[in-house]
């Protein structure tokens, strides 16, 4: 698993169309935000979506956030325009960092949708995230993150998408998911294997606060980087759940200083207070430093 050094743990939706949204996420702590053109925009509101898109990336001030598009899904009759849009702000600098699209089933889209990028005259800097939302795309996890090797699809995160999952499955979404376990864990596999990032799916009932701490917590244990987003009163909740928390990474700093010890250099195996430690610890350690150090240099 490669050290995460940006941090991903709330990624806020809004639609594209909401002005006010992407202005009040310019001072809202959420480490990414997602200007969407799917699901949260009517068929008829799209080209404006588009536009009100422009002039928010135009307009800037997110500062270290990750900024994201979301486009319609391939099969649809405004992807064309939507990745053309994307690849356009993104050649004229100022651009989001990612595009996410939906509904990605297998890996031949997403190289498809990278040479069409490149076609496009999209900056190289931006990256494509995929949601993993249809039934195939979970039965194919492993392939659609594997093709991330190849940089012709710059891909580089794995989004959840339950509500779409629930809806072709028929699978119902109930307090601890018991139903879509496996799928989660799975995905979670895939990501980790290819080395790409794998953030979970939305909470829905956002007045719901101890639910979706609850939520957070299980896809924390789950080891997702953290949680996509649909409301600012998510995001106090979800970057807690997905920070290390202060006493590890004290922990996490001794041990990395007990392994780099010059006596300890030629040791694969050492204790700290009578609990043994290996330098697969050390790894992790570092991984837990480099994120918290990550969470700190945005203040
Ligand atoms: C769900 C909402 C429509 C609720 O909005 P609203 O009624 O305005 O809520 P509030 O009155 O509580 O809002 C309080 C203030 O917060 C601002 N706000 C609300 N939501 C956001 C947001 N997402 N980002 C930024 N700011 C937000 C309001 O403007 C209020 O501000 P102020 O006026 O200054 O007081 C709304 O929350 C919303 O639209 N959420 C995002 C919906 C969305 O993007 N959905 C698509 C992504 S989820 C998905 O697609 C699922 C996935 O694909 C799957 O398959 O699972
Ligand atoms: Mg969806």
């Amino acid at each position: 698993m490669p050290t995460i050094v940006r941090p991903r743990r709330s990624v806020l939706f809004m639609p594209g169309s909401n002005a006010r949204a992407a202005s009040k996420a310019r001072s809202l702590p959420t480490d990414a935000l997602v200007l969407d053109l799917e699901d949260a925009v009517a068929p008829e509101a799209k080209a404006d979506a588009r536009e009100q898109i422009a002039a928010t990336l135009k307009e800037g001030g997110f500062g270290p956030r990750e900024v994201v598009v979301r486009t319609n899904a391939p099969d649809t009759p405004w992807f064309e325009a939507d990745l053309a849009f994307v690849a356009r702000a993104s050649a004229q600098g100022g651009g989001p960092d990612a595009v996410l699209v939906p509904k990605i089933s297998d890996p031949e889209t997403l190289i498809a949708i990278g040479r069409r990028l490149d076609a496009l005259g999209a900056a190289s800097s931006l990256r494509v995230w995929a949601m993993i939302e249809t039934p195939m795309a979970v039965l194919k996890a492993l392939d659609i993150a594997l093709a991330s090797r190849n940089p012709v699809t710059r891909l580089a995160v794995l989004v959840l998408g339950t509500n779409d999952l629930s809806k072709e499955t028929g699978t119902r979404i109930v307090p601890g998911r018991a139903p879509m376990l496996s799928w989660l864990s799975h995905c979670v596999l895939a990501a980790r294997a290819a080395g790409v990032g794998i953030l979970d799916a939305v909470w829905n009932n956002f007045r719901d606060l101890d639910g979706f701490a609850r939520e957070c917590a299980q896809a924390a244990e789950l080891g997702f980087d953290g949680k996509t987003l649909i409301h600012p009163s998510q995001i106090e909740a979800c970057n807690a759940a997905f920070s290390p928390p202060t006493a590890e990474v004290e922990e996490a700093r001794t041990l990395i200083a007990l392994f780099d010890r010059p006596e300890n250099a030629g040791r694969g195996v050492v204790q700290i207070e009578g609990r043994m430690v290996e330098r697969m610890h050390a790894d992790i350690a570092r991984r837990t430093v480099a994120l918290a150090d990550a969470i700190a240099a945005r203040g």
